[in-house]
């Protein structure tokens, strides 16, 4: 750690404290409450691994922040989130010492200013006062030169100038440039340019999309309420693919507020995870349909919506889920629905075979959802992917051998990294015997699909997480 006070040589006994030489005669500045707010969500994250989408609320609450200042406290928790590797770099190159040098608090205090600076509209000046304000308040005055020094270096180019000066040739190395200059890491463009089969414009369009504040997507529970209406009450607007959906403009304060949400007729649910759990439902199925599995249901999101599907059609969905919170979860947002939840293993969940529809939405990198994670991108790791790939198929064989033959099974990811969709379903296909049926007629009046048999949306085209879904027969 490099604790500047700590460094000081200690005093000898019954000597009077040293007149800090660095503390000005003029009063401790007023800590702005929004940044504050900002500062301390950033550190949780970083000393506690907390979620920032969670953290943020709590903090919100617990401090009575409210309005305007709740709307700058969330941008620049979320901004300063996902845009720490680009400010990093940039900081890197202002500071007269490795970043692994700088005190981590100090470091969030760094990339809070850098944000500012670089991304907002506030004036120069005030983002680098007001954040010198706040570490001088916490640490005193050698750690707040520190900062002012390196935020004014920060501030001499605008965000293109740092990027002109510090990305990779796009020639040599399109990857890298659009990777910094959309602050991902590398391996996750990497994995979006496979996955799209790009590393042009349209790498740099997701990239782009996947950077930006999404709006909330609500879901409208089937048989309780429409589309039409949830949208009327809560003023948003019905979604454009999902019959069910509706999209509230982003900064639309908790959804959790609102009536139909806390009365349960809705939920919060990206469209794209709604398309994919409608799609399990469409495929024929011969003979009988009443009898469906959701192996991977927690927290309950896809349950709730084939739940009330199939409830309306006097069928039944078994939900299952290994982690008995979660599958608490699940049982709370099923509650009035013909919804069984088993706290089981889905490889051997113990439930007898012979389902008519079976949606695997296996445990991922979750590298489609980055928007609404904000720190998300910069905690994953390439070895995620791996050590997932084994588990997502065994679930999805799993499935397969408890769904009837000629039933549906759907394979769902949050993540179009190529290894979590592709790879899984065609090593199953072969492993199996399931056929691969063409996805696409399934997400109905939903362009750009694609070549098929899979379907993988993005946030640059379909406005929904980047989330896939591959349908199986079963043989
Ligand atoms: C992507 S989430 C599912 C999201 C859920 N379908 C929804 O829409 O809300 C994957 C879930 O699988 C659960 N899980 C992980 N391993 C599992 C296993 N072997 N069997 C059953 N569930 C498992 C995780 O705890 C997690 O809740």
């Amino acid at each position: 750690m490099n604790d500047h006070r700590r460094r000081r040589p200690s005093r000898p006994n019954g000597s009077r404290p040293p007149k800090r030489k660095d503390s000005p005669a003029r009063p401790p500045a007023e800590v702005d409450p929004a940044r504050q707010v900002a500062l301390d969500v950033l550190r949780a994250v970083r000393e506690r691994d907390a979620y920032a989408n969670l953290a943020l609320p709590q903090l919100l609450g617990q401090r009575k922040v409210t309005g305007r200042d709740a709307a700058l406290a969330t941008e620049l928790t979320y901004g300063t989130s996902r845009a720490a590797g680009l400010l990093d770099e940039i900081l890197a190159a202002c500071s007269n010492r490795p970043l692994s040098d700088v005190e981590p608090t100090l470091l969030d205090a760094l990339r809070l200013g850098a944000y500012q600076l670089l991304r907002t509209r506030i004036p120069s000046h005030a983002a680098v006062a007001s954040t010198v304000d706040m570490v001088r308040a916490e640490a005193g005055s050698r750690p707040a030169g520190f900062v002012n020094a390196v935020l004014r270096r920060v501030g001499e180019r605008d965000e293109a100038g740092w990027i002109a000066e510090l990305a990779p040739d796009p020639a040599a190395d399109p990857v890298g440039h659009l990777a910094l200059r959309h602050s991902h890491p590398r391996w996750i463009a990497q994995a979006f340019a496979d996955a799209l089969g790009s590393t042009g414009d349209e790498l740099a369009a997701a990239l782009a999309a996947d950077d930006a504040r999404p709006a909330v997507h609500l879901v409208a529970r089937p048989g309780e309420i429409s589309a039409d209406e949830l949208a009327a009450i809560t003023g948003g607007d019905p979604a454009p693919y999902s019959p069910y959906g509706v999209h509230l403009e982003a900064g639309a304060g908790d959804p959790g507020d609102l009536e139909p949400v806390r009365e349960g007729f809705a939920a919060v649910q990206d469209e794209g995870s709604q398309l994919a759990a409608l799609a399990v439902t469409r495929p024929d199925v011969a003979g009988s349909d009443l009898r469906w599995l959701d192996l991977c249901a927690g927290p309950g999101g896809k349950a709730n919506l084939l739940g009330a599907l199939v409830t309306l059609d006097g069928g039944v969905l078994d939900a299952v889920e290994q982690a008995p919170h979660r599958a608490e979860l699940v049982r709370g947002i099923t509650r009035d629905l013909s919804v069984r939840v088993h706290v089981a293993d889905g490889r051997d969940p113990g439930l007898e075979p012979g389902y008519d529809r079976v949606l695997v939405d296996a445990p991922c990198t979750g590298l489609g959802a980055l928007r609404r994670r904000p720190e998300a991108r910069w905690r994953r790791s390439p070895d995620d992917v791996g050590d997932l790939g084994k588990l997502q198929r065994e679930l999805l064989l799993a499935a397969v051998s408890l769904a009837r033959p000629g039933g549906v099974v759907g394979y769902v990811v949050c993540s179009p990294h190529l290894a979590e969709t592709e790879g899984v379903v065609s090593d199953v296909v072969r492993r199996s015997g399931a056929t691969q049926l063409d996805a696409r007629p399934h997400f109905p009046d939903v362009p750009h699909l694609g070549d098929g048999p899979g379907v993988q949306l993005w946030p640059h085209l379909h406005g929904t997480d980047a989330m896939y879904c591959a349908l199986l027969r079963a043989a």
